[in-house]
C-alpha cells in the first residue's frame, strides 16, 4: 500500500479536493485507460473503474480522466467502483493527434520530468531531440536525456557534446540496460512522489529501463500481489507504475509521429539561443530570412548558429504556426455550428410555444 504522497498527491491537490466537499470519495489516481474502463490507485489498494454522473454524459473529451489523473472515486467493492470527477491538472503533456486532424491528444496529466530516451544507435537525432524537448518545456515538463544502448556506441563522447551544444542545461545520463553501465544514476532521477515520463521510438529500451527500475525484489515481495506489475513489463499501452523505492514512472508506447501543438513557448525555451539573437534583429516581427539587419543571419554567415539547428527551427515553428491556424479555425466551424444548432432549436420552440 501506498501514502497519498507517495502516489504523487500534494497541496495543488488537496486544495482541489477540499474545494469539492465530497463525503462520500477518496482521492485515486488513473493507472491505465481503456475506452471508459479505467484501473486506478489509491491508498487502500487498485481498482478497476467505471466513469459516473456528469463524467458519462456531457462532458468534454479533455475533461475525461487520463493516464496520471487525480480522480474522486467511490468503491462498491474491494475491485472495483466508480469514478465521480477529475481533479483540476496540475499539468498534461498533449501531443497533436496522429494523422491529418488538427487537434491535441492528452498523453498523461500531471507529470514533474519528462525522459527522452533515444538509443545510442541509429536512432540517435538531435533533430528528435528538439521536437521532444520543445513539446514537454510547453507543458512546463522538465527533460531529462536518457541515452541507452551505450554498449553499441563508440563515439559516445562526440554524440553527448551534440547534444550539449543544442540544450546546455539538460542534464545527459548515457546508459545500458544491457551491461547495467549507468543505470543507478538514473535511479537518482528517481524521486519519491515524482510522475516521470517515458518519451521516445519504438525499440529505445524504455520498456527495459523500467523493467530494470522495478527490480527483481519488486516481484518478491509479497505486497506486489495486489500491485500494479505482475510479471514482465511490455508496452502494449499508456500505464503508470509505482515504483517500491518511491517514484511514479509513466511508460508510454514509442509512436512513430510526435506531433506539435501551439507551442510558442517551447520553441522559445528549446532554441533559446535564437530568442537572445532576435532580440537584437533591427524589426520586431522579424523571420530572420530576408529582413535586414538580422542578428540571426549574421549568426549564421558567422558560423555561431548552425544552418541545421536554424532550419529545424524553422520547420518547428512551421509545423506549431499550422496547429494553430487549423485548430483556430476548426474551433471556429464547430462554435459557428453549434449556434446555427442553437438557432434552430430556439426556432422550433418558439414555433411550438405559437
Ligand atoms: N544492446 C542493447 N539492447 C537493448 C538495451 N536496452 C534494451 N535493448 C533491447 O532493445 C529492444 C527494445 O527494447 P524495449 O525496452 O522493448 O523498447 P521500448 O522503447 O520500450 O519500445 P516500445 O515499447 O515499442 O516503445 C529489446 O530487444 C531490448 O532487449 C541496451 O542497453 N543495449
Ligand atoms: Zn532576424
Amino acid at each position: 500500500m501506498y501514502t497519498l504522497t507517495q502516489l504523487g498527491w500534494n497541496n495543488h491537490f488537496q486544495k482541489e479536493w477540499d474545494a469539492l466537499s465530497l463525503t462520500d470519495f477518496i482521492p485515486a489516481r488513473i493507472i491505465t485507460e481503456n475506452k471508459t474502463q479505467y484501473k486506478l490507485i489509491s491508498e487502500t489498494g487498485i481498482f478497476e473503474a467505471n466513469l459516473m454522473g456528469k463524467l458519462l454524459y456531457g462532458s468534454e473529451a479533455e475533461d475525461l480522466p487520463k493516464v496520471g489523473d487525480w480522480v474522486a472515486f467511490q468503491a462498491m467493492d474491494d475491485q472495483n467502483g466508480f469514478i465521480f470527477e477529475t481533479l483540476p491538472r496540475q499539468n498534461s503533456l498533449a501531443r497533436k493527434k496522429a494523422g491529418q486532424e488538427q487537434s491535441a491528444q492528452i498523453i498523461a496529466s500531471n507529470i514533474d520530468k519528462a525522459f527522452l530516451v533515444q538509443s545510442l544507435d541509429h536512432n540517435f537525432n538531435i533533430r528528435r531531440l528538439e521536437r521532444y524537448l520543445v513539446q514537454v518545456y510547453e507543458f512546463d515538463i522538465q527533460p531529462i536525456i536518457i541515452l541507452n544502448k551505450s554498449d553499441l556506441c563508440d563515439d559516445l563522447v562526440e554524440k553527448i557534446m551534440e547534444i550539449e551544444a543544442i540544450a546546455p542545461s539538460v542534464k545527459i545520463y548515457p546508459c545500458s540496460v544491457h551491461d547495467e553501465t549507468g543505470m543507478e544514476d538514473i535511479k537518482t532521477e528517481v524521486k519519491e512522489g515524482e510522475s516521470i515520463i517515458f518519451l521516445g521510438s519504438s525499440g529505445v529500451g524504455k520498456s527495459s529501463i523500467i523493467n530494470y527500475m522495478m527490480g527483481e525484489t519488486h516481484f518478491k515481495t509479497s505486497e506486489i500481489s495486489d500491485a500494479v506489475n505482475k510479471g514482465k513489463h511490455t508496452t502494449t499501452h499508456r500505464e503508470l507504475i509505482v515504483l517500491p523505492e518511491g517514484g511514479i514512472l509513466i511508460d508510454n508506447p514509442g509512436t512513430r509521429e510526435f506531433g506539435l501543438t501551439d507551442v510558442k513557448k517551447g520553441l522559445e525555451m528549446t532554441f533559446e539561443e535564437i530568442q537572445v539573437l532576435a532580440e537584437g534583429c533591427r524589426f520586431k516581427g522579424c523571420t530572420h530570412q530576408h529582413e535586414p539587419d538580422c542578428k540571426v543571419q549574421e549568426a549564421l554567415a558567422e558560423g555561431t548558429l548552425s544552418e541545421d539547428r536554424f532550419q529545424s527551427y524553422l520547420k518547428l515553428q512551421r509545423e506549431s504556426a499550422n496547429y494553430q491556424m487549423s485548430n483556430y479555425e476548426r474551433r471556429k466551424k464547430d462554435k459557428s455550428l453549434g449556434k446555427m444548432y442553437k438557432s434552430i432549436q430556439n426556432g422550433s420552440r418558439k414555433l411550438k410555444n405559437k
